[in-house]
């Protein structure tokens, strides 16, 4: 009897300790920084003509920010800025977009100068969502694929944020900087060998810029999404082996309006690495490094259950890549 009251009380005490640090752990998250608040200030989105990047400008726009996106297509711009402009919270509010290439970095340069001239005012939040995947096989797809790859999603929106972060430090801005990721910046894939690689790079960025911007008072977070139904994910469906397919649709896409729900959710929470689904949360807090937690308690649990899950998902599947070649199911041996 004695000894069942032990384990009980023992029980009770863990649970109490941890019950205690997930209270302490989230009032630490949520003011540990300046307050994630865009209301009156100058946000630009690259990719705001589309899919993620246009569900995050409509959602800054709908929380009082003036909003610049960037693009190439013209038209896609003008019709997000139309939507947008139906979103006006005040009389002071600007949407303005600008055609610009972000892997073309006097482009890319030239558009920051001429969104503050127009906007009147310096940036003070950037968000990079301009991005995309070209899935093939490694040994099918040229090597310009990757060179392509990575001048998109990662020196795209390093050249962006370059800029936009040197004007912020000289106009003396406490900003926001928001990169771009993907469950594949934690994850490598059957069919993405192109692009994991470019989203893992962007995590690195992230992590280091994050610890110098200290320097300077800026924050910097990056947002790990797993499928975002959108146009782009479209496109890219269109060139995926089928073996990538099967393994990514176990897990159900979110519509763009959905990520960017999650993404300012997260930021105003005090998040610094954001995921909208609860693979890529395990993903996150398996790989996390020394990132900061989000809350310590929640994320320690969960590492736990993915120590255990995802070597066994791993194994699975690995198993069922083994059973196709590029992309048809192997012949049975008779
Ligand atoms: N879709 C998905 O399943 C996932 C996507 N992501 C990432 O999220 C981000 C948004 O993806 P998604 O919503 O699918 O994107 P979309 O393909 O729907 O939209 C991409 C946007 O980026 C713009 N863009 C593309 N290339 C350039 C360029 N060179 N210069 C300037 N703008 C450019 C596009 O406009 P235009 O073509 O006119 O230039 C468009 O506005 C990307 O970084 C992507 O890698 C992450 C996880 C999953
Ligand atoms: C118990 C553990 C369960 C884990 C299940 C995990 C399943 C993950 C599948 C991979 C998802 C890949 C999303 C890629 C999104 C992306 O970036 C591309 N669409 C490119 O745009």
């Amino acid at each position: 009897m004695e000894t069942l009251y032990a384990i009980l009380s023992g029980i009770l005490s863990a649970i109490g300790v941890l019950a205690l640090l997930l209270v302490i752990s989230e009032l630490h998250l949520r003011f540990r920084g300046r307050k994630f608040n865009v209301n009156g200030k100058h946000c630009y989105v690259t990719g705001g003509s589309s899919g993620l990047g246009k569900a995050v400008a409509m959602d800054l726009f709908k929380d009082g920010a003036s909003v610049t996106i960037i693009a190439r297509g013209l038209d896609n711009l003008k019709f997000a800025a139309e939507e947008i402009e139906k979103c006006r919270v005040n009389e002071t509010q600007k949407i303005i977009y600008i055609s610009s290439d972000t892997t073309d970095k006097q482009s890319s340069k030239a558009a920051l100068e001429e969104s503050v001239e127009r906007q009147g005012k310096e940036i003070e939040y950037v968000f990079t969502c301009a991005g995309a995947a070209y899935p093939g096989y490694f040994i099918e797809q040229d090597v310009e694929v990757f060179e392509k790859s990575m001048q998109l999603n990662y020196f795209g929106a390093l050249y962006t944020i370059h800029e936009a972060t040197r004007r912020m430090v000289n106009a003396n801005i406490k900003g926001h900087v928001v990169l771009v990721g993907s469950t594949l910046s934690m994850l490598g894939l059957v069919g993405y060998t192109q692009y994991s690689a470019t989203k893992f790079a962007i995590r690195g960025l992230a992590e280091a810029l994050r610890s110098e911007l200290i320097l300077h008072g800026i924050n910097v977070s990056a947002y790990y999404p797993g499928t975002i139904l959108s146009p782009g994910y479209e496109a890219e469906n269109k060139l995926k082996p089928e073996i990538s397919k099967k393994i990514e649709d176990a897990v159900d896409g979110l519509t763009p309006e959905q990520c960017s729900t999650a993404l300012l959710k997260g930021l105003k929470r005090g998040e610094v690495a954001i995921t909208s689904d609860f693979s890529t949360l395990l993903f996150r807090v398996a790989s996390r490094g020394a990132m900061p937690m989000n809350n310590v308690a929640i994320d320690s649990v969960l590492a736990m259950i993915a120590w255990v899950a995802l070597p066994i998902w791993r194994i699975f599947v690995d198993r069922t890549i083994s059973t196709f070649q590029y992309g048809k199911p192997k012949a049975k041996p008779e």
